[in-house]
């Protein structure tokens, strides 16, 4: 092949972003890749360290944003009772970022929250761009066609320093979901069905294309969610090509180009699409018409079933350490194989995270819970003190208070319980989160992923509930 038509080879769009970011190219295949955008977060701290001992400052502070969210309290006075060392963690982000110069959304920000919901939010994410964080579900940002993904502590220092990243490339995946989502499912239910199907493994060492008429029917609130949960399927990164809905999305956010800046951006991002006959290492495809409402039942991501089913019998696993798993998933969850899904009652509800606390899954947990109250205690809390606002205005947080749940603050809370807002040791939490493993919300916590209105439905009936059912008769 002539250099030529090497140049002119189809492309994916994982392709063509990785090319754009290569500086140089090792013998070994990896590559330095420029950085566009680094989100730092309180435990990024590790990073400013390793600079402070070289007496290196950070090599961008332009492309460089600090935001406050695993640590910072969500309930209202809860930081008077936080542990002097969460609250160190706080000071630290904000000390470092004014040192270096680098602008801060911390405590207090009117822009605060977590950076998977504020970066898309204010504009920083856009498409084409590399994106790094210190964060696992910073896949989140390829929902807006941007390739990013989750960095370790060392690296975060060497992206401070450096503004690049030494990364070995990835194999390609395409995951084709076609058809039509039945009403009243949402981009989690696909996303937890996925992992349900695939497995955490399955998409190991590959980078994710998100496409078919399905994906591109979701909102792109709804694909920053199906984004987010990659990296529980095994993969660092998943994107979904951006289209006509993306750049209207991003339009006229404060950080996105503006007038005629962003008629010329366009232009560059319609590049971006996977060419037609692009080759990718490895393609699958998907029904989203056998999309169900998904629950998960045990203590992994894959541990997930329809809300219909019942939970599955660890004997009829052939895998033997695939049913060992299950055996000890249900003894922790205390549950037992054969159970309907909906007879699981629930202790309380968590409705929040970089999953789901947009302002689209809490137009969709306040749907099923207007004018009902919660059986169960329960917290809400808003990505961002933007979509906090947005569902203040928009009355969404009487909603919620009149339920008998907590109207919270913006920030990752109860998803991980770094601030503090853990679920009570042996406590069932119907929750909109990621991740379903021991401990997961606290000590001894139990953990069932779901979406935004199967939680809210949890809450009404205490417990798993098909949200369908109670949507029923409502006005979409
Ligand atoms: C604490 C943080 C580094 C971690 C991650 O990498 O994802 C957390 O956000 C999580 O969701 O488990
Ligand atoms: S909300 Fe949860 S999953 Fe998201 S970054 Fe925070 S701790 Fe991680």
């Amino acid at each position: 092949m002539t250099k030529d038509t090497k140049a002119q080879a189809p492309q994916t769009i994982i392709d063509k972003i990785w090319a754009a970011h290569t500086i140089v190219t090792r013998e070994d295949g990896d590559c330095l890749l420029w950085v566009d955008r680094h989100f730092v977060h309180e435990g990024s701290h590790h990073g400013f360290a390793q600079l402070k001992a070289r007496g290196a400052k950070v090599a961008r502070p332009d492309l460089t944003f600090g935001m406050a969210d695993h640590y910072v309290p969500t309930r209202a006075g809860a930081e008077r009772q936080q542990p002097a060392d969460t609250r160190r963690m706080i000071r630290q982000l904000q000390e470092n970022t004014t040192l270096h110069g680098v602008t801060s959304f911390g405590e207090g920000h009117p822009r605060q929250g977590i950076a998977h919901v504020v970066a898309p939010e204010q504009g920083l994410t856009l498409p084409g761009l590399l994106i790094v964080c210190g964060d696992s579900h910073t896949s989140t940002h390829g929902a807006l066609g941007a390739y990013a993904f989750g960095i370790g502590a060392s690296e975060v220092a060497h992206v401070l320093m450096t503004q690049t990243i030494w990364q070995s490339r990835p194999k390609r995946l395409r995951l084709r979901i076609d058809g039509t989502l039945a009403p009243g499912l949402s981009a989690k239910d696909m996303a937890l069905s996925i992992i349900a199907k695939i497995g955490t493994g399955f998409a190991q060492g590959y980078a994710i294309e998100y496409a078919g008429s399905a994906v591109s029917a979701l909102s792109i609130e709804g694909r920053l969610t199906l984004c987010n949960l990659s990296i529980e399927s095994g993969s660092r990164l998943g994107m979904v090509a951006p289209d006509d809905k993306t750049f209207e999305w991003i339009r006229g956010r404060p950080f996105a180009p503006q007038g005629h800046a962003f008629d010329a951006a366009i232009e560059d991002w319609r590049k971006l699409p996977s060419d037609a006959d692009a080759e990718f290492d490895r393609e699958m495809a998907l029904d989203a018409a056998e999309i169900a409402p998904t629950v998960t039942w045990g203590t992994s991501p894959e541990h997930a079933a329809a809300i219909t089913a019942r939970i599955p019998d660890p004997a009829n696993e052939s895998v033997a350490a695939k049913a060992e798993a299950m055996r000890e998933a249900l003894d922790y969850m205390g549950l037992h194989a054969g159970m309907a899904l909906t007879d699981v009652t629930v202790d309380r509800v968590f409705i929040g995270s970089c999953t789901n606390s947009r302002i689209e899954d809490l137009r969709a947990a306040a749907a099923v819970l207007a004018g009902r109250h919660a059986k169960v205690p329960g917290l809400v809390s808003p990505g961002s003190s933007t979509v906090k606002r947005q569902a203040e205005e928009e009355g969404l947080d009487r909603i919620f208070l009149d339920a008998g749940l907590e109207w919270g603050g913006a920030g990752c809370s109860m998803c991980v319980g770094m601030n503090g807002d853990v679920v009570p040791e042996g406590e069932r939490c119907a929750s909109t989160t990621n991740r379903n493993f021991k401990g997961r919300q606290g000590k001894g916590s139990r953990t069932h992923l779901m979406s935004p209105a199967m939680a809210a439905a949890a809450a009404v009936t205490g417990h798993l509930t098909d949200s369908r059912a109670l949507l029923e008769g409502r006005k979409p």
